[in-house]
């Protein structure tokens, strides 16, 4: 009887359901109680072999196509303490907007940051009921906090990061190898993972003499955090890995194609090391920043086009593992609008909800099928966050986290006056006007649907809030 079904079906003509295949032919059966997988099958089943479902649970995609919700291991959502910067109800809704449908939640930048157990349980009381995408959280290492830190491991967090350089807010300073140790000492047997801000000022870069000082100029900035930074940070990173070999040790957003080396021959060391780059390393270049326009900056900066192209290739080969945002908003203020001072505005890329389009768009040009996006944004990010058993692709038991997605769709990043396809809370972004071919047009999440861009972002279909190990 149609009322009694707790059957939900997706059919595509071109379902990616991994990153093992290109677009092919495929029926997802859902279970509407548990949100849920619970069948796939390697064809397009018309609606008559579910005679039984009402039509709004045989939900055919025509010719858009299916993928798995993305997952962005890396956002700061800034709530509570900075929620003029953004919260979890923006940042999610923008999130869901852009395919993505479990973010996984930076410690730093909210007040109080993730650095206690306390502390974690403050954000997620503060993000109940507010988000539209599921939600997990990063601890963080600062001085002073490793008592903490197995306890937050059972809290659920999914790892922690720390700064090798200052982070730009006081409340988390940044580590030295005085406080690593014993912070890698303690996580090391947990299974847990630490993510390093992998900048370090070892003062053996001199600037050059001639370099320039305008803080306005991107090549002031861009002199300012030289690779050099990386490349010290990393070679750190992997010489006191190496003393705590189980311990898994995460280079969040690399900007230096210089460092792979180093990471090419720590992995083939056997090192525990994986690797995220982000949207805006892979889709912009320093020529193409426009001189006093803060909303470019963000730490590492965006280098050199033929570094850029390093990175694609480190993402072909497996050295870099997976993409993210690093959507790091402010409020307008603080990006220093008014004088365009990009050495003394706020460091920080904000993208939440552009990245499938982004990343699509440029992949395309570089001959990578949506497959392989779906790899580093989905699969990977998932495996990353330890939620491979419930996200990144589509398969029985994974929950029903999917995007109906337009391959030829054109998404316009803000037009100046409505800055109408930007849902985060403070509309600067350096994609502005940019258009972007690939475009979400329904995201699912847990086989509801949360995201329709006709209908917009549906009251009452709201995603839950991470308790444990997996997102939800
Ligand atoms: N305090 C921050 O949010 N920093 C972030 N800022 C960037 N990436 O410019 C980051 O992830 O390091
Ligand atoms: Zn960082
Ligand atoms: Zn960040």
């Amino acid at each position: 009887m149609p009322f009694t079904s707790d059957l939900r079906v997706f059919v595509g003509k071109n379902v990616v359901l991994s990153s093992a295949a290109p677009p092919t032919p495929a029926t997802i059966e859902t279970s509407k109680s548990t949100g849920r997988v619970t069948a796939v099958h390697h064809e397009a089943r018309p609606k008559g072999a579910y005679a039984d479902l009402v039509s709004e649970d045989y939900i055919d995609a025509g010719d858009l196509y299916i993928l798995p919700g993305l997952v962005d291991a890396h956002v700061h959502l800034n709530e509570p303490g900075r929620t003029d910067w953004e919260g979890f109800y923006t940042g999610t809704r923008a999130a869901a907007s852009g395919g993505v449908t479990t973010v996984v939640d930076m410690p730093l930048n909210s007040i109080p940051p993730t650095t206690t157990v306390a502390h974690l349980e403050t954000k997620r009381a503060a993000a109940q009921r507010q988000c539209w995408t599921d939600v997990a959280f990063w601890g963080g290492v600062i001085p002073g906090n490793q008592e903490h830190l197995v306890p937050m491991v059972g809290a659920g967090v999914k790892g922690f990061k720390c700064f090798m350089i200052e982070s730009g807010v006081e409340e988390f300073p940044c580590v030295t190898e005085a406080d690593l140790e014993p912070a890698m000492e303690a996580l090391e047997g947990t299974g847990s993972t630490l993510l390093f801000h992998a900048e370090f000022d070892d003062h053996s870069h001199v600037p050059a003499p001639d370099a320039p000082s305008d803080s306005t100029l991107y090549a002031t900035f861009l002199a300012s955090r030289p690779p050099a930074f990386e490349t010290a940070a990393i070679a750190r990173i992997i010489r006191l890995q190496a003393l705590f070999p189980a311990l898994r040790c995460h280079i969040v957003h690399l900007s230096a194609a210089a460092a792979l080396p180093l990471i090419r021959s720590a992995r083939a060391a056997g090192a525990k090391l994986t690797v995220e780059t982000c949207f805006h390393y892979l889709c912009l270049a320093a020529a193409d920043v426009p001189n006093g326009r803060p909303e470019f900056k963000c730490c590492p900066p965006i280098r050199g086009a033929d570094n850029r192209e390093a990175l694609w290739e480190a993402l072909a080969d497996g050295t870099i593992d997976c993409v993210v945002s690093d959507h790091s908003p402010c409020v307008a203020e603080l990006k220093r609008l008014d004088d365009g001072d990009i050495m003394s505005a706020w460091g920080g890329i904000s993208t939440l909800g552009l990245g499938l389009s982004l990343l699509r768009t440029e992949a395309r040009r570089r001959g990578f099928g949506i497959e392989r996006v779906v790899r580093w944004t989905c699969e990977a990010t998932a495996e990353h966050a330890g939620l491979q058993e419930r996200k990144g692709k589509l398969a029985v038991g994974y929950d029903a986290d999917l995007v109906l997605w337009d391959p030829d769709g054109e998404l316009t990043c803000g037009e100046q006056i409505t800055k109408e396809t930007l849902n985060f809370k403070n509309k600067l972004t350096p994609y502005e006007g940019r258009t972007l071919r690939g475009r979400v047009e329904t995201t699912v999440l847990r086989g509801r649907i949360v995201y329709d861009r006709a209908g917009d972002v549906r009251a009452g279909n709201r995603g839950t809030v991470s308790q444990g190990l997996s997102a939800g």
